[in-house]
């Protein structure tokens, strides 16, 4: 429990104010409700003995105010409450948001898109009840129903007892329905996780499933999903209808009891008839309180399911700290690799690696499919740390300097271009208002896209289709050369594209990537040998090992070289088939 009012305490605390005046309209509106009924109850005593006409109006007008203060302090409790919730829960889904973009890729890889946006959105929204209405309307509940069987004890101690006792009966057994639906809802909401899982990742593989013609499979394995996630539904909606169907069952004979025991002690002359009707709106008064209780019973048992998954996400161990507190030279940055080792759990992938890359250097990185190159580069950006061994990027041991210089000071394009539905201004900008038109022209001018940009309908606010829908995959590639140009690095790492592009966009391609290595430290992850020609350094990287590296020209005046032997055999080959030829 401790945990759950943590969690509350720490998201309502800045809402203090709103919080206590809700607790106050809250109070007052019990304090009416328990007193309304003993209006009623002197009207009727009054009119059946004949009272003057004065005092019934006087009691009618005062059930009148009272009735519409009620239903006043009501208006703003739902109000108060349903904006505390969405605040808070609206501050939580932010910060998860946050911590999840944080998290390291470990964390990310183990975990689909879906089953993050499950719990960015699904669960906190299971949350946000716990923070609207479960203290409000669990502390109100509890207040009133003790309201009215204080009431009742003091006007029959009788009755109190019976009544009493009822009630115990009641919560008992709602209770014990209420425990047997739990595991029911936490089934359905697992099939939905799932469901929602599955949706997510057919449809981010939508050209694959179209490509190999997979349609039918997908939809035969979504019928079998959304069938499970049917049947689970039912059978928790099934689950919880019985509650209610108790509730109601419960709750009629309690109506029975309490106008049999009524109307005994009036014709015994013990009460009066005003009385005998106080008794049965008390009772009336106790089945909201009592079903909001079992309610609240039942959503806190979603939301502690969620609160749980919440608070590990909170807890998630990082294995990148941020705590470096040096800063980066200007300008180009050399690389110092020392002794580096680095494994994926058990899994070894970069053994003992050891070179320099002065600043300004281009290094040219060959290797086959799963020789280690991208994994290089991630621990450049320090998406995962070395396991042993040091990286040091301008002289600084890469841990050293904060995480967010360090990502600001290395740049990447990569092969598969990330572009945001958003303008071409956002996407080049990455949302930083702050750039100014001004600069993000003379970036395009000198990447020769000017023209194109301008020419497009809106400019820079033309909108582009979700993943860059509607570009070519050389366009792609400029407007991400364009982005790190904007960034300013001092070490870019470009991975070549695979495929061949048109020899017009190659070779605009081609002198975008000369300005851009321009003045910084660069390092091409090379898939065919002709863009190595353009390095100061190659290395040759095979199963995690450096196989070779050295200057580019002393390499290739060196015959019994991997790369001088690389460019006899037949250019028209890929890289890959090459290295394969030499065995690499
Ligand atoms: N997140 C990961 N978890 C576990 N193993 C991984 C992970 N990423 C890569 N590997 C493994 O590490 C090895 C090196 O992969 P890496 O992606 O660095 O190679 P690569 O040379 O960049 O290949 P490619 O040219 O195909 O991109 C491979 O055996 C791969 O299976």
């Amino acid at each position: 429990m401790q945990r759950y009012l943590n969690i509350l305490g720490q998201y309502l605390r800045p809402l203090k104010g709103k919080v206590a005046v809700l607790m106050l309209a809250m109070l007052a509106g019990i304090g009416l409700q328990l007193w309304i009924p003993q209006v009623t109850r002197d009207f009727i005593d009054a009119a059946t003995q004949k009272a003057p006409e004065g005092t019934l109006i006087h009691l009618a007008v005062l059930f009148l105010v009272f009735a519409l203060l009620n239903q006043a302090f009501s208006t703003l409790s739902t109000y108060l409450s349903a904006d505390i919730g969405w605040t808070t829960t609206n501050r939580l889904r932010v910060d998860l948001f946050r911590r999840v973009l944080r998290l390291d890729m470990r964390f990310h890889k183990d975990r689909t898109p879906g089953e993050l946006i499950e719990r960015i959105d699904g669960d906190v929204t299971s949350i946000s009840n716990f923070f609207s209405q479960f203290v409000v309307r669990v502390t109100s509940s509890v207040l009133l129903a003790a309201g009215t069987l204080i009431l009742l004890w003091r006007e029959d101690w009788r009755v109190g007892l019976i009544i009493t006792a009822y009630v115990v009966v009641i919560f008992f057994v709602l209770q014990k329905r209420a425990e047997v639906a739990v595991p029911a809802t936490r089934l359905e909401r697992e099939a939905s996780a799932s469901m929602f899982g599955f949706i997510e990742e057919r449809l981010a593989g939508l050209d694959d499933i179209r490509a190999n013609g997979a349609g039918r499979y997908t939809m035969h394995r979504m019928h079998h999903v959304a069938k499970d996630w049917l049947q689970k539904n039912l059978t928790s909606w099934y689950m919880r209808s019985t509650i209610w169907t108790s509730m109601m069952v419960l709750f009629s004979l309690g109506y029975c009891l309490t106008l049999g025991v009524g109307v005994y002690f009036f014709q015994q002359g013990l009460i009066t008839l005003g009385t005998v009707y106080l008794f049965f709106n008390y009772m009336r008064m106790l089945e909201a309180p009592l079903d909001e209780i079992t309610r609240q019973m039942q959503e806190f048992q979603k939301a502690s399911a969620g609160i749980l998954r919440v608070e590990e996400l909170q807890q998630e161990k990082l294995d990148i700290e941020d705590h470096g507190t040096q800063h980066l030279p200007a300008g180009a940055l050399g690389v110092d690799f020392e002794g580096l080792t680095f494994a994926y759990g058990e899994h070894l992938v970069l053994k003992n690696l050891s070179f320099q890359l002065k600043a300004g250097e281009v290094l040219g990185l060959l290797g086959r499919t799963g020789s280690g190159k991208s994994t290089l580069v991630r621990l450049l950006f320090r998406l995962y740390d070395p396991t042993t061994g040091t990286l040091k990027l301008g002289g600084l041991n890469s841990k050293d300097v904060p995480l967010s210089e360090l990502r600001q000071k290395v740049g990447m394009v990569t092969q598969d271009v990330q572009l945001f539905h958003a303008t071409i201004r956002e996407n080049l900008t990455f949302f930083d208002p702050a750039i100014p038109d001004s600069k993000i022209h003379q970036v395009l001018k000198e990447l020769a896209m000017d023209e194109w940009v301008s020419g497009l309908p809106e400019g820079l606010d033309t909108r582009l289709q979700a993943n860059g829908a509607g570009l070519s995959a050389g366009e792609s590639q400029l407007l991400a050369f364009a982005r790190v140009f904007l960034q300013d690095p001092g070490l870019v790492i470009l991975d070549e594209p695979s495929s061949r592009l048109d020899p017009a966009t190659e070779r605009h391609l081609n002198q975008a990537i000369s300005r851009l290595l321009q003045g910084r430290t660069g390092i091409i992850i090379a898939h065919r040998l002709d863009t190595v020609e353009r390095t100061d350094k190659i290395m040759v990287l095979s199963q995690g090992e450096i196989l070779e590296f050295g200057e580019r020209e002393t390499l290739k005046n060196t015959p019994s070289s991997r790369y001088a032997q690389m460019l006899k055999v037949s250019r028209a080959d890929n890289l890959e088939e090459q290295l394969e030829t030499l065995g690499v």
